[in-house]
């Protein structure tokens, strides 16, 4: 058994000091004060923030195929480090989890290489690209948590509309990466006055919002869940809103670098700050802020894209598109919107844990308490330290925050009372 000592964990909305007792993978007990026992070894947490381990719905791992990135245990590892004990991981690999077969390969990679829980979308259609559907309904069955072709934008309405309707008759969510591929134009950055001012060439927020409107007729007609992925744009924003207003079953995620980041901090040509969707405006951003505080945004998602140190080097013209996250999310999440005030930490953790399980009806723990299981992670609130790039166990080092001064940086972390992440 195992006693973790002076926790602070919130109680209805509150912080309050709490000891808590694991036994064989739950919490047997959560008291003012628990007498330390023979049998029990204790962890003392020193007033540190316990909540059930975090759940980030949007990773990429890169393995197989591509993992000079990252791969299932260094991703798992990074998302221990940064406070997470399940994610979903992007079906962007090689080979695609398409097929029955591919995704169940998959999922036994998942289990089998992971430190933490990683479960896995399964692709809309064969390599992402494909415009006749996968066999979503086969896939579900197999253990696919959702669907998606995110990396790639569906094109066409009726692929969309097919996969809808294959998710909701398997009730599993359709997660969507928007992107019309014929208003790109090759761009590398938001469209607009930075872009020109850089000579870069420009995407502009039409290319997302465009197929989002178009999506939300096609959900509303399916009656699947629709999720929208990295949401970025002001218009976007107000069409979920307007969504949620007449019935439609849409969440969205956003990603804590458009949370905290815009254009205007592209001073220069910089692959770290290029990334699908790309940084928006100002006013895309505080309308991403707004819109996270009155739920319409239900969720932050990392989209935690590593890649390598030489694809990372080159202009923002060659670079892959994307960033990583998951190691920093927290910690930025809770220095910039709940120290800043823009939200409490209830709030926080809600948007970090509580929407993510509800929304894709995930078996995680997203309270401490007796029965629960001892998915637990443990943060620092107190101290503040630097970002650095030799403390992340993901292979990838391309963060823009690196250098960046957060609290709420990961103590401890345990999945199923099995500890898998200790700060050094
Ligand atoms: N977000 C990104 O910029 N890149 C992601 C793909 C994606 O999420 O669309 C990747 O796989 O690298
Ligand atoms: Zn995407
Ligand atoms: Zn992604």
């Amino acid at each position: 058994m195992q006693l973790i000592k002076k926790a602070q964990i919130l109680s209805q909305g509150a912080l309050v000091t709490r000891d808590v007792l694991v036994d064989q993978g739950k919490i047997v007990e959560v008291a003012p004060t628990i007498a330390p026992k023979a049998d029990m070894t204790v962890y003392p947490a020193h007033g540190a923030f316990l909540t059930p381990g975090l759940v980030d719905v949007h990773v990429h791992f890169r393995d197989p195929g591509y993992t000079a990135k990252e791969t299932i245990k260094t991703g798992s590892m990074a998302a221990a480090a940064g406070g997470f004990t399940t994610v979903l991981a992007m079906p962007n690999l090689n080979p695609v989890p398409d097929t029955v077969q591919r995704l169940q390969a998959q999922i036994q990679r998942n289990q089998a290489d992971g430190v933490i829980h990683v479960g896995q979308y399964g692709a809309i259609s064969a390599d992402l690209t494909a415009t006749e559907v996968a066999d979503i309904k086969d896939m579900a069955a197999a253990g696919a948590v959702a669907f998606t072709n995110d990396g790639k934008g569906v094109q066409t309405a009726e692929t969309m509309y097919q996969a809808m309707q294959a998710a909701a008759a398997v009730n599993k969510p359709l997660s969507a990466h928007l992107e019309d591929d014929s208003m790109l134009h090759g761009g590398v950055m938001n469209a607009g006055k930075r872009a020109e001012e850089l000579g870069l060439p420009g995407i502009t927020p039409l290319a997302e919002s465009s197929q989002l409107a178009r999506d939300l007729v096609l959900a509303q007609a399916a009656g699947v869940h629709y999720h929208v992925a990295h949401i970025s744009t002001k218009t976007s924003v107000e069409l979920v809103r307007l969504a949620k207003q007449a019935g439609i079953k849409v969440t969205a995620e956003v990603s804590p670098h458009h949370l905290l980041l815009s254009e205007n901090d592209i001073t220069e040509d910089n692959a770290l700050l290029k990334m699908n969707p790309p940084l928006r405006s100002e006013d895309d951003r505080q309308a991403l802020i707004a819109g996270l505080l009155d739920g319409t945004i239900d969720m932050i998602a990392t989209d935690h894209a590593p890649h390598t140190s030489e694809e990372k080097a080159q202009s923002m013209r060659q670079t892959p598109f994307g960033i990583t996250g998951i190691e920093t999310s927290f910690a930025l999440m809770y220095t910039h919107l709940v120290q800043s005030r823009v939200m409490d930490l209830a709030t926080l953790v809600d948007r970090m844990l509580v929407k993510p399980v509800e929304a894709f009806n995930l078996d995680a723990p997203i309270e401490i308490k007796a029965g629960a299981t001892a998915d637990l992670a443990l943060f620092d609130l107190e101290h503040q330290a630097e970002i650095t790039a030799d403390q992340f166990y993901s292979k990838g080092r391309n963060s823009p925050f690196i250098g960046w001064s957060v609290y709420g940086s990961t103590v401890a972390t345990w999945v199923a009372g099995q500890q898998v992440f200790e700060r050094n």
